[in-house]
């Protein structure tokens, strides 16, 4: 944990640095993996099952009976949670479906735009440090309102070979009947070129550690596209001197606890309220079961104390947080300078949990700086929208001259040629 009091403008290209794996290393890993796949398909997912997850699989593709069983294998106080959960997020990605308008934009010209869902998508849902069915919800519902006609899902083994059965259960509540056990880069590759037994996609989704994250990157050499790059997870926190304490340690917390390459910032304009939080953090990890993770991140954090809030979302904006949390009480007066963060916590009591879990919003969010030019998953991720026009007769008479006079001066005869060939039809026809 280190602490930072008032540091000059020139430090904070240095505050705002991930604990990342240089990227080099890890492009040569992936690449590596990327051709065991290509080359041995199934076999290769086996024995990386071994090596990465120390599981001895025999089948990469989930039997119809593994999916069943699942459901008894999970308390019912978990059932309903996870389906309270599904109803929120339904009803805010079903909030997002576009209607389809209709512009005239010179008369007799009139131009559109409709979706059409990517028919292929494949979801990737992290089980390395723990199994986030959540992320099956936040990735299968926007797929499904779409209308996506292919969704499989990739998840790796634990080192009895096994899936969690709550993982198993959200798929099959969701809707996904094709899920197969294999992790990082090379779940990321199966779906890329496609194995013996899953289906190559168009599209993939997922969050993933820095392994899973460089590989979605690769994977767009070979023409696929990919949601963003969602990788360890991150929070920043602007306190005032009305913020709580024990509150903002609880949220540092339940991001550091991701994994040890998560970071968690705090900025604060008050010292007391910094001095409190850096100890309640302390006294809440000591109480954490399953901490060390946590102690890890704790080493890669920052709490700094700066001079006011306008300067605090000014660092944060140079940070990019995958999730902010303005833990001021007029935080409707920052709003508007907020520029880049994935999702936005307001106020004392919106703790991040919310939004990991139930809240309605999407947890599939950039990281390492990419909410600078990355959104986060929506219903938009999961479609692409094709533009439509219609010209009538007297359309083309309204516009031809225009687009006869760009297209002459751009050198591009054929192009005028195409307006003038209907404009000269139409004038003999009159
Ligand atoms: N940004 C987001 O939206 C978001 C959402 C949820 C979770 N996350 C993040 O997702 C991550 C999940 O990571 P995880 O590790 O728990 O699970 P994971 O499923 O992403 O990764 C596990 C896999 O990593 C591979 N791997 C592990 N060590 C490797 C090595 N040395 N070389 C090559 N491959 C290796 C293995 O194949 C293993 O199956 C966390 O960092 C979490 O913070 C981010
Ligand atoms: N905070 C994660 C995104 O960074 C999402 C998550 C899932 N489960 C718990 N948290
Ligand atoms: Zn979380």
């Amino acid at each position: 944990m280190k602490v930072e009091r008032y540091p000059e403008r020139e430090q904070w290209s240095e505050l705002t640095k991930r604990p990342v794996i240089k990227r080099e290393r890890l492009t040569e890993i992936v690449a590596g993996i990327f051709d065991e796949v290509k080359n041995n398909g199934d076999q290769a997912l086996i024995d990386f099952a071994k090596k990465f997850d120390s599981a001895e699989i025999n089948n990469i593709k989930i039997s119809e009976e593994e999916v069943e069983s699942a459901e008894n294998l999970i308390s019912e106080e978990l059932k309903t949670a996870i389906q309270d959960a599904k109803s929120n997020i339904t009803k805010f990605h079903a909030s997002q479906i576009p209607t389809v308008e209709k512009i005239e934009t010179t008369k007799g010209v009139v131009c559109w735009r409709e979706n059409r869902a990517i028919e292929k998508v494949g979801i990737y849902i992290p089980g390395g440090t723990a199994p986030l069915f959540s992320t099956v919800l936040m990735l299968v519902i926007p797929a499904q309102l779409a209308g996506c006609k292919e969704i499989i899902l990739c998840t790796p083994p634990d080192k009895n070979g096994n899936v969690n059965p709550a993982i198993l259960y959200t798929a099959k509540l969701c809707g996904v009947t094709q899920i197969f056990k294999t992790g990082g880069a090379q779940a990321i590759a199966a779906m890329t070129f496609g194995t013996e037994s899953i289906p190559n996609v168009y599209k993939i989704f997922g969050p993933g550690n820095q392994y899973v994250v460089a590989a979605k990157e690769y994977a767009q050499n070979y023409n696929i596209a990919i949601d963003m790059p969602a990788g360890p997870s991150e929070v920043l926190v602007i306190a005032n001197e009305k913020a709580v304490p024990e509150f903002c340690a609880a949220d540092l917390l339940s991001q550091a606890e991701h994994g040890s390459d998560s970071q968690v910032i705090f900025l604060s304009t008050d010292e007391k309220i910094l001095n409190e939080t850096i100890l309640e953090t302390q006294k809440q990890l000591e109480a954490l079961p399953r901490n060390e993770m946590a102690a890890e991140s704790l080493k890669n954090s920052h709490f700094i104390l700066l001079n006011s809030i306008d300067e605090a979302l000014k660092f944060s904006n140079l940070y990019a947080p995958e999730h902010l949390i303005l833990a001021v009480n007029d935080f409707k007066n920052y709003i508007p300078k907020i520029q880049n963060a994935g999702s936005v916590f307001l106020g004392n009591y919106s703790c991040e949990s919310a939004g990991d879990y139930a809240s309605g919003t999407n947890h599939t969010l950039p990281t390492n700086g990419f909410a600078k030019n990355y959104s986060g998953v929506s219903l938009d991720s999961f479609v692409k929208k094709i533009t439509f026009q219609n010209l009538s007769e007297q359309g083309l008479k309204n516009l031809g001259k225009t687009i006869e006079i760009m297209a002459e001066a751009e050198g591009l005869f054929a192009h005028k040629n195409a307006v003038s060939i209907r404009l000269k039809e139409q004038n003999e026809r009159i």
